[in-house]
């Protein structure tokens, strides 16, 4: 489908406000926090006032956020160290003192758990730098829970399970991915992370290890959890995948082979979050009526999104909804208030 690429043009736009907005905030988070020389603070300096002066608008949103995160990882020299620059924030998360009630809040049932695995979405770091975003959990603008529970019932040998954000979000889908192993849903499951630090805090193989020790410090079910997911990882049941093409500027139509072959064999493939999601349909202005089964055709397995809103794409709504949605005269695209659970068989 011929919708417009997504790019950041529009002054005053949500991907404008990326730009113009977010990436600045970053890049003064890293310098107020981070350990670096001068040369690195005139490198981040830079690259700030690179995205402000409007060079990058008129490119593809997606390329030009790519851009951002891959050079602030050549700034601080990630591939010399292997230290996440965003390491402090997602240390943050581990150490919040309001975790274990956090952790004491999480469903034990399959329906509520797809449901916090959503709604753990919206603790993505980089969005809650943004102005306008919301902390209110409005409700699903589609909820396929019911068609992909009766799907998961009949069993999958294989799930692939792309992950987002690590801390809560990371912690909210160990306990379905556990949930989906543990009732025998799932025989295995593939966790997709990040090969390298991006969008803040997405999801690296460090960040799963610092969650499982962080949960196995916690007693009771945490720990329970934790110990489960580790005898998963020895048995081969719970495996990791770190593939560069996670971290590509590109859509998932345009997976290599190579990438392709890791997730052919699952029975069905969850995307977590925005980006996946942007990845999935393609970064693009569809009405957003437009057919999520047939612009999803193309990816080789079943997929469930979960995800809350907080970007401009969406596809598969009701006309009504949009009808509905639009009259509040809210910007309820983006500003993560609301949510999808989204099945294609
Ligand atoms: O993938 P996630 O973590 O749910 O969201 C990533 C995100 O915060 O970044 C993009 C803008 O920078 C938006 O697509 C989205 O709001």
């Amino acid at each position: 489908m011929d919708a417009p690429e997504i790019t950041s043009s529009e002054p005053g736009s949500f991907p404008w406000r990326v730009l113009h907005e977010r990436h600045p905030a970053i890049i003064k988070q890293l310098r107020s926090h981070t350990d670096l020389t001068l040369d690195q603070h005139t490198a981040l300096v830079s690259l700030g006032a690179e995205f402000t002066s409007g060079a990058w608008d008129p490119s593809p949103f997606l390329r030009a956020e790519n851009y951002f995160y891959r050079r602030i990882l050549a700034i601080t020299r990630w591939s010399e160290h292997h230290r996440d620059p965003f390491g402090f924030l997602k240390q943050g998360e581990l150490t919040d003192p309001g975790l274990p009630h956090f952790l004491d809040t999480m469903p034990h049932e399959l329906p509520d758990l797809l449901a916090a695995a959503v709604w753990g979405n919206r603790s993505d770091l980089s969005f809650r730098l943004q102005s306008g975003a919301s902390d209110a959990a409005t409700g699903f603008v589609r909820d396929d829970r019911s068609e992909v529970l009766g799907f998961l019932s009949i069993g999958t040998p294989t799930v692939a399970y792309f992950a987002d954000n690590a801390g809560r979000e990371l912690i909210a889908d160990l306990f379905l991915i556990d949930s989906l192993l543990e009732s025998g849903l799932a025989g295995v499951v593939d966790l997709h992370v990040k090969p390298f630090p991006y969008f803040v805090s997405d999801v690296i193989a460090a960040d799963l290890t610092a969650t499982v020790d962080r949960l196995a410090a916690e007693p009771g079910r945490p720990a329970e959890l934790a110990a489960r997911l580790v005898r998963a990882r020895h048995d081969g049941r719970l495996n990791l995948r770190r593939d560069a093409f996670q971290a590509a500027p590109m859509s998932f139509n345009q997976m290599p082979p190579e990438f392709e072959a890791q997730i052919a064999d699952a029975g069905i493939t969850i995307l977590k979050g925005d980006l996946h999601y942007r990845r999935l349909v393609g970064d693009r202005l569809y009405p957003p009526t437009t057919s999520f089964a047939e612009l999803t055709e193309y990816f080789p397995t079943p997929v469930l999104v979960l995800r809350t809103l907080k970007s401009e794409v969406i596809t598969g709504l009701a006309p009504s909804t949009v009808a509905e949605l639009d009259a509040t005269g809210e910007p309820w695209r983006t500003t993560g208030a609301h949510a999808l659970i989204q099945h294609r068989p």
